[in-house]
């Protein structure tokens, strides 16, 4: 399946239970010796009692993921394809906690991605108080960005054009950065108005993917927050568009985006 170009091998683990371990995994995620993708979705039994089902998310490097915004319209695209999913919001269990889902009429799928964290160690950031912008120093340049988590640890940096941003090589240095302990998926955005971003976003454990979700919904917080983007705002990335609304500090963000199939298959492990 593919969320505006953001790949994934989807495993329906319901009925039966799979373990995979990180070889396994970036095996079957290279694109010349295996089947290729960005993430790898599990759907699984809910372990919580509030939500319907639960997913699991694996980057193409084998590492395990707490949120992948692209990667849960699938998710919710092949429950409702399984008659598994009604209409109205459905509470699915990501990694990282609830969320919720709806199929709209149009076929798109709309999802509360939660409330942003911002506090540094819920990121987690190095780093010793709160702020819009931090800043740190990669070889002889000095990068300035937002930072917060969707579920998952995001940076974002304001350019003044996606298309000639250092995106190879600020991403993997960043994502790498000692004060980013875990790492993290590193968003390169443009404000075009108040009402529209362009965005590429370097991944943790893939690489520069097509589209992020969690991205999407990252980029738009932090500009939000400077006051350079409104509370709706449409994020134009290379693979497709997501619109994304958010009203302000404590509230959830919403992400509404399409979800497609490409084929289904069986693989022998
Ligand atoms: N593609 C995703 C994010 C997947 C996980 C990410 N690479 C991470 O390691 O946090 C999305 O659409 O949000």
């Amino acid at each position: 399946m593919h969320g505006i170009g953001n790949d994934f091998v989807v495993l329906d683990c319901r009925r039966e239970a799979l373990s995979l371990d990180a070889a396994a995994i970036a095996r079957l995620g290279d694109r010349h010796i295996g089947v290729g993708f960005d993430q790898l979705l599990t759907i699984e039994p809910a372990r919580d009692a509030a939500c319907a089902f639960r997913y699991g998310i694996y980057n193409r490097d084998g590492s395990e993921a707490g949120q992948c915004g692209n990667g849960v319209r699938c998710v919710a695209a092949w429950l409702r394809r399984d008659g598994a999913l009604g209409p109205g919001l459905t509470r699915l269990q990501s990694p990282s906690g609830a969320v919720a889902v709806e199929i709209l009429d149009d076929g798109r799928v709309r999802v509360d991605m939660g409330v942003p964290a911002f506090a540094p160690a819920a990121i987690p950031l190095r780093e010793s108080a709160e702020a819009l912008r931090y800043r740190r120093e990669l070889g002889a340049v000095a990068v300035e960005f937002g930072a917060l988590s969707m579920g998952n640890p995001h940076a974002v940096i304001e350019v003044a054009d996606t298309v000639t941003a250092a995106v190879a090589q600020w991403g993997p240095a960043l994502e790498t950065h000692a004060d980013f302990p875990d790492r993290a998926n590193i968003g390169f955005a443009q404000v075009m108005s108040p009402a529209q971003i362009r965005l590429r976003v370097w991944e943790r454990g893939v690489g520069e993917t097509l589209a992020c979700g969690s991205g999407a919904c990252a980029a738009a917080v932090v500009l939000n927050r400077l006051g350079r983007v409104s509370d709706v705002v449409e994020v134009q990335l290379p693979g497709g568009t997501l619109h994304i609304s958010w009203a302000g500090p404590g509230a959830p963000v919403w992400m509404t985006g399409p979800a497609a199939f490409v084929f289904d298959g069986n693989y022998q492990l």
